[in-house]
Parts: structure tokens; C-alpha cells; sequence
């Protein structure tokens, strides 16, 4: 290690000297530093629509820069910074992450850009860490400021970058703390352009962290949370009791599903009627007082809890299937598109390729027989939101904003299998929809 008096030497801009005194609570093992190198960094830049990737290089050329527009774009600005959390179990993870990212957005000075970053080693899997990359327009002393006092309460690793007075390499510095509390540059390499991996990096972070796939794994992370989320027990023994429940019925099982406004708890209602069957819904109606508390944590919480709601919908599910026909308004489908959706950044493009395993249905949830997908044109979409009015999630306020998210979700809705979604074009009439689907139930499910 470089001890801090070498660094500040070493270190010659005044900008370089208030590097230094940027703290990271956690020491670098050597372990961690090797395999350090090998990993790589993708940043959302351009709103979101693709990221920008680079790798670290101990001996580049500045050949590795030129015509490269995204990477310049990245770097072009006075200073940059790179933190992510990197201690704690996966929960107080999550929580620090969002923490992290309200604190960065709202004490940072109006010079710097907050964007999205992941670091992940190719094709590994659960590599995948989450931070955020800083680009400073100006070289701002609230900055430092702002990250020293961060990164003295909490841990976080942080990385610096910056380009020496007469150099055209954009260097990145890791910062980490002596045994006795001294700062100190553990690492110095280049920053150079990469290839797009074949495998957004996103993906690897998507089974069993925000889309789960059993039971089990949903189960375990509500369970972990107790103590800091204590409605979490009652979540939990509401997911319990559903495990004793009884085998199916014979009598269909049919799910509606789509976008907010696409017109669900229309038809569910009116298929309910027609078919004089049950209507249930997930997440189930005895979630509801916790729904808003858990939508306000981080993905991996909010999206165990709505798995844990289908789990408990499908024993209810089970029980109705006996006497009547079911009519569920919306199930596992939700919450996978989702979740996808959410995780993966930019484009529907970007979304796992259809083979991939994302989309499987879990083994142990109760398969329905039919899953009807709603889609309105967005026009029809928004005149429907703002005839309707009322309450919107922060979820659906976002969709509003975010075209890009809405296609990705709906997407996500049609990737999924076993069982595929009946895509039905909801934009006619309501007598005409029902018809259709009706039409569509006679011809799936044995009645
Ligand atoms: N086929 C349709 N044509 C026109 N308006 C519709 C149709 N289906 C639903 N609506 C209206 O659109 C709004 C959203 O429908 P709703 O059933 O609440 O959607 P969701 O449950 O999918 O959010 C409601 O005001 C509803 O009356
Ligand atoms: N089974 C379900 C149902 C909803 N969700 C999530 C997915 C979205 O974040 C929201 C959408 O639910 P919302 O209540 O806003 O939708 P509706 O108003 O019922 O159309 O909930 C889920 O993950 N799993």
C-alpha cells in the first residue's frame, strides 16, 4: 500500500490532494484487488437508453480512446468519482444502495450528474454490484466534501478518476483505509473502452435477487428482514398458512393481465359475472395494509413480497378452483415483467433473450390454464388513466413518464412461458373484449 504522505506527493492538483482525504471505511484485501482488475464497469448514460462500458488497463495506449464518442462522453468531465456498498448482508445492502443514491442526489452540487453503475465480471454469475458514477463538471470541493462525510459514516468503496495535467489516459484510483486510518491509493490503473458484453450485465443479477423462483427464496429474504422490517412476520405467516392448503379444483383458472388502464378490473369483474366464477387478485387483499411499506423498499424486499403474494393467492386459488371458475387479476406475470423490466436498463433490446431462463415459471407455483395480456395503444392508455384519475403508485407515475420502461414491461409480458400469455387487443369496447375473451376461454379451457 501507498501510504497517504506518498499519495499526496504523488498527487499533484489540488483537486488530486482533496482525493486524499476522501475516506472508504473498508480495507482492500489483496484478493479483492487482483480480482479488482478484472472486472468491468457499465454507466447509463443518454437517459437511460444504453450504457457505456470500460475496463481497467495497467499498460493502454491512448489509441484504446480514439473514436470512441460514448467513453468520451463519459469522461468528459473535470472529475470523476465511482462508489458503491460494499459491506453488510444483502439486505442492509439494498437499503445502503437507496440510501446511497438519495443522499448522493440530493447534498451533491448542481455540477455533478448522478448515473447508474454496475461492476461485474463477464458472464459471472451474482458478480454484479451496483453503484453509481459521478461526473463532476467542475472541480467542485462540496464534492469531496459531501463523499468524505459519506464514507465516514458508512461503507462504501470508492474509486476516483482524473486525467494528470499532461496525460490524455483517464486514470482510476482505489481508494481504501490503513489498519491505522490512514487513506491511502491501494490501486492505480487506466480506464479504457470495452466491448458490450454478450450478456447485459443486468441479467446475471435477475434470478433469485428481484425475481424468484421459489417459494423457498422469496420466503427467505421477508425472513431476513424481520428485524428491521417487522411487518415482515406477518407477511410471512400469511405466506405459511397458504402452504397447507388444499390440491386445485378441476374448474379453470384464468389470469388477466397488462399495464396499468389496460382495462384488468374491468374485465375480470365482467368474466367473473359471465362466468359466475371467483375473482381473487395478487397481491392478495389481507397483503393490502403492508403493500405500501413494502413498496417503498429496495427491488429484492418489494419483489419477495409480491412473490410471496402470488404464493398466497394461488392457495386461495387452489381452494375456489373447486367449486367455480377463477378469474385472477394479475399473478406471476406481473410480477417477473416487472421486475425485469425495472433491472434491466435502456431498451426492450436490452431484455434477456427469449430462451433465457428469466422467463421460466416457477416449479413450485400453481400454473393457471389460460393468462390473457391486455394491450391498449398508449394514446387509448393515457385518455383511460386520466378518465379514470385517483391514486398513482410511484410505479405507475413512472411508467406514465418512461415510454422505454412501458414497452420493456409489456415485452417482459411476452417473453414469459409455460404458460405464454393470449395477447388480446383491449382497445374495442368493453362488451367487445369480453367477447373475445370469452370466445378465447371456450376454446382453452374445458368449462
Ligand atoms: N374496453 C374499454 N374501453 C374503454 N374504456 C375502458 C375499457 N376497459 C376499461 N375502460 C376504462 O378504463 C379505465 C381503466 O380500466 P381498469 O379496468 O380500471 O384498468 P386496470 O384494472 O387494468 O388498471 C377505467 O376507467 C375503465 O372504465
Ligand atoms: N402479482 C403482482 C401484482 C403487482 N405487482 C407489482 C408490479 C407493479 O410494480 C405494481 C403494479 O400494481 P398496481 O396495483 O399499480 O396495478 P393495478 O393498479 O392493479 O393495475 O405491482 C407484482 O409485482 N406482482
Amino acid at each position: 500500500m501507498i501510504p497517504i504522505r506518498r499519495v499526496v506527493r504523488f498527487l499533484k492538483t489540488p483537486f488530486q490532494y482533496q482525493a486524499c482525504l476522501l475516506t472508504m471505511a473498508r480495507p482492500l484485501t489483496l484478493c479483492h484487488l487482483n480480482r479488482w482488475c478484472l472486472r468491468k464497469f457499465a454507466v447509463e448514460l443518454g437517459g437511460g437508453t444504453y450504457p457505456v462500458y470500460f475496463a481497467l488497463n495497467a499498460n493502454p495506449s491512448v489509441k484504446d480512446y480514439e473514436d470512441d464518442l460514448a467513453f468520451q462522453k463519459l469522461f468528459d468531465c473535470a472529475k470523476g468519482y465511482s462508489v458503491h456498498v460494499s459491506t453488510g448482508d444483502r439486505i442492509q445492502r439494498a437499503r445502503l444502495h437507496c440510501d446511497l443514491q438519495n443522499t448522493l442526489v440530493s447534498r451533491l452540487p448542481k455540477t455533478c450528474n448522478v448515473l447508474d453503475l454496475v461492476d461485474f465480471q463477464p458472464d459471472v454469475k451474482n458478480s454484479v454490484i451496483k453503484g453509481f458514477f459521478i461526473q463532476d463538471s467542475k472541480d467542485s470541493q462540496q464534492t469531496d466534501r459531501v463523499l468524505q462525510e459519506l464514507f465516514q459514516r458508512h461503507s462504501f468503496n470508492l474509486c476516483t478518476y482524473f486525467r494528470e495535467e499532461d496525460d490524455k489516459l483517464w486514470w482510476q484510483y482505489v481508494w481504501s483505509q490503513t489498519d491505522h486510518g490512514e487513506m491511502t491509493v491501494v490501486k492505480k490503473n487506466c480506464v479504457v473502452p470495452t466491448e458490450t458484453p454478450v450478456t447485459h450485465p443486468s441479467e446475471t443479477n435477475i434470478i433469485n435477487n428481484v425475481v424468484f423462483y421459489s417459494f423457498e427464496e422469496a420466503y427467505n429474504v421477508l425472513k431476513e428482514c424481520i428485524k428491521i422490517i417487522p411487518e415482515s412476520k406477518q407477511v410471512l405467516e400469511a405466506a405459511e398458512q397458504c402452504l397447507s392448503s388444499v390440491k386445485r379444483g378441476t374448474f379453470p383458472v384464468i389470469i388477466v393481465e397488462g399495464l396499468d388502464a389496460t382495462g384488468k378490473t374491468t374485465l375480470t369483474q365482467s368474466l367473473s359475472q359471465a362466468l359466475e366464477g371467483s375473482l381473487l387478485k395478487s397481491p392478495p387483499e389481507c397483503l393490502s395494509p403492508w403493500r405500501v411499506r413494502f413498496d417503498a423498499e429496495p427491488p429484492l424486499i418489494r419483489r419477495a413480497f409480491y412473490a410471496l403474494g402470488n404464493y398466497i393467492t394461488a392457495g386461495q386459488i387452489a381452494t375456489q378452483s373447486a367449486h367455480s371458475p377463477v378469474i385472477v387479476d394479475r399473478y406471476w406475470h406481473s410480477t417477473a415483467a416487472y421486475a425485469i423490466a425495472t433491472e434491466v436498463s435502456g431498451k426492450a433490446e436490452n431484455l434477456p433473450a427469449l430462451s433465457s431462463d428469466v422467463y421460466r415459471w416457477p416449479s413450485d407455483l400453481l400454473k393457471p390454464d389460460l393468462v390473457v395480456l391486455l394491450t391498449v395503444s398508449p394514446a387509448e392508455r393515457q385518455r383511460r388513466l386520466q378518465a379514470r384519475g385517483g391514486d398513482k403508485t410511484k410505479e405507475e407515475a413512472e411508467l406514465e413518464a418512461n415510454q422505454l420502461f412501458r414497452q420493456k414491461v409489456e415485452e417482459a409480458f411476452k417473453r414469459i412461458e409455460d404458460p405464454a400469455c393470449a395477447v388480446i387487443d383491449a382497445g374495442p369496447a368493453r362488451e367487445e373484449v369480453l367477447k373475445e375473451v370469452l370466445l378465447l376461454i371456450n376454446n382453452k379451457c374445458h368449462l
